[in-house]
């Protein structure tokens, strides 16, 4: 176990910790040779899994909107190994989208593997939720992942040559999430791409897979999403080991009693699109320690979401 998961309390010790940083499952080299397009690849478990791909010898291209954080993670990346390009690129633009692959293509060739990890969301009631935030959600996290795919897929087919897709979801794309009805709806669209373009494009060589993180914090999250997680510590609910563990510890509201570390779904990922994956197509991997599956024998109280975001009463 490694220190960031040491725990010194009484109690069953949850999952294990993953192995250090720089460790992999796969065999050096595995990706020399090879270009990662990841979208979102600048921050958090986008530049996580860029990272075990850097280490593994892939070339890079990161494409997101923002020109500065593209570019302090190109320099990060490029530490690891490989070579980098960064695209900004909004991908609702279909325009966007091919100048991304055109860039791409020049600095090393077309992506092997494309990584659909850039999504948006922010909690709020469905009720008050205005018809452009609903767009903005769907329009990144669902349409935007299709436009890439598509582009992927229309330039591998016309070129012949096989690709590897990843789409990074979310567990409420089967159990539906309230507070997020816009990103579990888009999330459940993505879910649905992966099954139907497996099939659709498995005869021409292209793999279609999902990646689902569990509680995965980092740095880069979004004040709105951190503030959901402060809102879950803030409420308690240490029914099990409250004596052991302070109550603002996320880990005890894990089964595994811990949270995921991000290189943990970068590992999923590079194992996903390897040689040693190619007879795994249309599946969604879930990397969450079994938290979506969590059911207590005693269910806790309902609260609303209005509630849970402190809103007042809806009154139209
Ligand atoms: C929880 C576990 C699972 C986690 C999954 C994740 O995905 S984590 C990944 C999380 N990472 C990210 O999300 C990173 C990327 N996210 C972002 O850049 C922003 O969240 C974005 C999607 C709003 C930007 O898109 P953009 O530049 O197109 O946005 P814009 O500024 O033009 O607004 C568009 C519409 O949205 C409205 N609206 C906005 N905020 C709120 C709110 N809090 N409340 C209500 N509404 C809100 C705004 O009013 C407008 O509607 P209107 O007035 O026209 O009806
Ligand atoms: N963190 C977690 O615990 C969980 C995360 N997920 C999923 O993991 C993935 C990564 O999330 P996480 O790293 O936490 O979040 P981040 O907010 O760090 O990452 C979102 C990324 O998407 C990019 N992005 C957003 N909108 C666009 C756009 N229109 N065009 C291009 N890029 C865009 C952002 O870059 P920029 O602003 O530069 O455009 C950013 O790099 C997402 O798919 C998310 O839904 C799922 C479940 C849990």
């Amino acid at each position: 176990m490694t220190d960031e998961n040491a725990r010194d309390c009484v109690g069953p010790p949850g999952l294990p910790g993953p192995p250090p940083v720089g460790a992999s499952a796969l065999p050096s080299g595995t990706y020399d040779g090879t270009v990662v397009l990841v979208t979102g690849g600048g921050t958090g478990l986008g530049r996580a899994i860029a990272a075990e791909f850097a280490r593994l010898g892939a070339d890079l291209v990161i494409a997101s909107r923002n020109a500065d954080r593209l570019k302090a993670a190109r320099d990060e990346l490029a530490a690891l190994g490989g070579r980098v390009t960064a695209a900004v690129c909004d991908i609702r633009d279909p325009r966007r989208v091919r100048e991304v692959f055109d860039t791409a293509g020049e600095a090393y060739g077309l992506p092997d593997v494309l990584v659909n990890n850039a999504a948006a969301n922010f909690p709020v009631p469905a009720e008050d939720m205005s018809p452009g935030a609903w767009s903005a959600v769907v329009d990144i996290t669902l349409t935007g992942t299709f436009l890439m795919t598509r582009e992927f897929g229309r330039r591998h087919l016309a070129a012949g040559t096989p690709g590897s897709i990843i789409d990074v979801g979310a567990s409420y794309a089967w159990t539906g999430g309230p507070g997020f009805a816009h990103s579990a709806a888009a999330k459940a669209g993505v879910k649905s791409l992966v099954e139907t373009l497996a099939v659709e494009w498995g005869p021409y060589g292209i793999q279609v897979n999902g990646l689902v993180p569990g509680l995965m914090p980092h740095g880069d999250m979004t004040a709105e999403i951190r503030g959901n997680l402060e809102r879950a510590e803030d409420t308690g609910g240490h029914r099990v080991h409250d004596q052991h563990r302070p109550p603002d510890d996320k880990a005890s509201r894990q089964p595994a009693l811990r949270v995921g570390l991000p290189r943990e779904l970068g590992w999923a990922a590079t194992f996903l699109a390897s040689p040693y994956a190619r007879f795994i197509t249309g599946h969604t991997l879930v990397v969450d320690g079994a938290n979506w599956q969590r059911r207590d024998l005693v269910s806790p109280p309902v609260v609303t979401v209005r509630e849970q975001l402190g809103r007042a009463a809806f009154e139209g």
